[in-house]
C-alpha cells in the first residue's frame, strides 16, 4: 500500500501540536519552515520551545490537554507521551474531520510525515508509507547530494517570469519550450534568471 502525494499550503493556518519535548519540537520545527501558525499545548515545555515562544515564532500554552485547545485546529499533530491520550486525540479529530498526526503511531493519523529536502519553493518529499522511515532518510541523503543548490532561487525567478510568458506566448507547448530554455540559461548560470533572459529567448524564437 502506498500513500498519495498531496501538497498542501499551510501559510498561516492553525496547527495544534499537543506535547513539547523532542518528538514535538522536530514537528514545530518543519511547520515553522512552512509558515504555519503553530500553537503548542503541555504540560512540560522544552526549553528550545520556550524559546522559539520568546522569539514570537509560536504560541505555547502551558497547560493539561483539553478539547478545546483543538477544536479550532485546521491540523493537529499528537505528540504526547501518553498514548492513551493520544488515540483520544486521534480519535476526536477524526470524527470532526481535521486532519491529524500521531507522531510514530501510523494506523492512529490520517496523515503523515516525508522525508523532504526544500529549497526554495521546491520541496522534494520522500515517504516509504511507513514502510521504513529510515529509507525515507537515506533517499532524502541521496536527493541532497543531487539536486544543485540553485534550484530554488531558478525556480522562484521562473515563477516571476510565468506570467509574462503566459501573456506573450499563445501555445502550451511554445511556452514549455521557452521555459526549458530558461532553465538551460539558468543552468549554465549557475542562478536564477532575468526579464533580460526572457526577452533573447523570445527574439530568437
Ligand atoms: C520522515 C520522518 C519525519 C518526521 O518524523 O518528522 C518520519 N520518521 C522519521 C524518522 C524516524 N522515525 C522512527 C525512527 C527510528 C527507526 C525506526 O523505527 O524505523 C526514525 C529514524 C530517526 O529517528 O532518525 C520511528 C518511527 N516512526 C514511525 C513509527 C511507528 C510506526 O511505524 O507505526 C516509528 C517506531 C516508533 C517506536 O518504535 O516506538 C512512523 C512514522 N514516521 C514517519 C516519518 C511516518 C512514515 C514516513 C515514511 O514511511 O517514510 C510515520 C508513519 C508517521 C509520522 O510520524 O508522520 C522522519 C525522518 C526525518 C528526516 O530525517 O527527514
Ligand atoms: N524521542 C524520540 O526520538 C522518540 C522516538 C520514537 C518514539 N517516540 C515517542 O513519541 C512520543 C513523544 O516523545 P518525546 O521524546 O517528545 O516525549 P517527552 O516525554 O519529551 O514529551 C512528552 C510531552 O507530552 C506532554 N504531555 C503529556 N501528557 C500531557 C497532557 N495530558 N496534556 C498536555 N501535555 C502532555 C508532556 O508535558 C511533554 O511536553 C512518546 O510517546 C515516545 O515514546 C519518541
Amino acid at each position: 500500500m502506498a500513500y498519495f502525494p498531496m501538497f498542501i499550503d499551510v501559510k498561516g493556518t492553525a496547527v495544534a501540536i499537543i506535547g513539547a519535548g523532542d518528538v514535538a519540537l522536530r514537528k514545530v520545527k518543519v511547520m515553522l519552515e512552512y509558515e504555519a501558525k503553530i500553537t503548542v499545548i503541555a504540560i512540560d515545555v522544552s526549553d528550545e520551545i520556550w524559546k522559539l515562544e520568546k522569539e514570537k515564532k509560536i504560541i505555547v500554552r502551558q497547560k493539561a490537554y483539553d478539547e478545546e485547545d483543538i477544536k479550532d485546529a485546521a491540523l493537529v499533530i499528537a505528540a504526547t507521551n501518553d498514548t492513551t491520550l493520544n488515540k483520544r486525540i486521534s480519535a476526536y479529530c477524526k470524527e470532526h474531520r481535521i486532519p491529524v498526526n500521531v507522531v510514530d503511531v501510523q494506523e492512529e493519523c490520517s496523515f503523515i510525515f516525508p522525508a523532504y529536502v526544500k529549497q526554495g519553493p521546491i520541496t522534494v518529499g520522500v515517504t516509504s508509507s511507513g514502510a521504513s522511515p529510515v529509507i525515507s532518510q537515506k533517499i532524502k541523503k541521496m536527493v541532497m547530494n543531487t539536486l544543485p543548490d540553485y534550484y530554488g532561487e531558478l525556480a522562484d525567478s521562473l515563477g516571476k517570469v510565468r506570467e509574462e510568458v503566459q501573456k506573450k506566448i499563445d501555445t502550451e507547448k511554445e511556452r514549455k519550450q521557452v521555459f526549458k530554455k530558461l532553465i538551460a540559461i539558468g543552468e549554465e548560470r549557475k542562478g536564477r534568471i532575468s526579464y533580460d533572459d526572457l526577452e533573447e529567448v523570445l527574439k530568437k524564437k
